[in-house]
């Protein structure tokens, strides 16, 4: 019989072969996607031979990858207006509160647009959530995946070079290397969900997808490009 706290790939699966992690029995919860979970997002990844690329700061390898990254983004308003967030992490601390009818959380709004770098948007962003929950926008849990969607994928589309550093790394599994973000990031010790490396999976696999079908007779990237406006 096994002993708790040894951990064996039988009880482990699979997922041990892409994270190179043994995650404690029972605590199964995966900061990398599993296999499955992997193929359903971008099916260009081979478990077997995949490597990990981590991120986090916008100076490490691949910081680019970071939401602090200094990539001016340009997004629709709620009144069909483009604006130019200075980062993703702008356009994403922002819509916790876009949409509130209350004077505080306009104000907030109107606060993270002018904040002059990514680490002041977070701290607005993050301190009003923290003292005024009841500001954050009603169904922000169950939209705020969409959100950062829209953001990156505006991101990795107008900047070419990001584009193709985000194809260099097909094959590899992606990770935001938070030590205490669990959702958006890995966590310390590989407990977090990772849904920043998630999404950025699922775009890399669908701008893949674009270039294939480009080659071939799809017209839809073409469709797709019109929904970001280029800088
Ligand atoms: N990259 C990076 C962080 N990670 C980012 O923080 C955001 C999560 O914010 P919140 O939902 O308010 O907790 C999300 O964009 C995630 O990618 N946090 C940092 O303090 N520094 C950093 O360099």
């Amino acid at each position: 019989m096994e002993k708790k706290g040894l951990y064996s790939i039988a009880a482990i699966g699979p997922d041990m072969l892409i994270s190179g992690f043994l995650q404690p029995v029972p605590d199964l919860t995966p900061v990398i996607p599993s296999v499955d979970e992997t193929s359903a997002i971008d099916p260009t990844i081979c478990p077997y031979e995949s490597s990990i690329i981590f991120f986090y700061k916008t100076w490490d390898p691949y910081g680019a990858f970071s939401n602090f990254s200094p990539h001016p983004i340009q997004m629709l308003d709620e009144n069909g207006d483009y604006f130019t967030w200075l980062s993703v992490e702008h356009y994403y601390q922002a819509h916790k509160f876009v949409g509130v009818n209350d004077a505080v959380a306009i104000n907030c709004v109107e606060d993270i647009k002018s904040s002059k770098s990514p680490e002041e948007a977070s701290r607005i962003g993050r301190k009003m959530q923290r003292q005024r929950p009841d500001l954050v926008t009603p169904d922000w849990e169950s939209i705020k995946t969409d959100v950062m969607y829209r953001a990156l994928k505006c991101k990795f589309s107008i900047y070419p070079h990001l584009n193709s550093m985000l194809l260099s790394t097909t094959g590899c599994v992606l990770v935001e290397a938070s030590p205490h973000d669990l959702f958006w990031g890995g966590g310390r010790d590989g407990e977090g969900l990772n849904y920043l490396g998630r999404l950025l999976m699922q775009l890399r696999s669908e701008f893949l997808g674009d270039s294939q079908t480009q080659n071939g007779i799809s017209v839809t990237h073409q469709q797709r490009e019109d929904e970001v406006k280029r800088p």
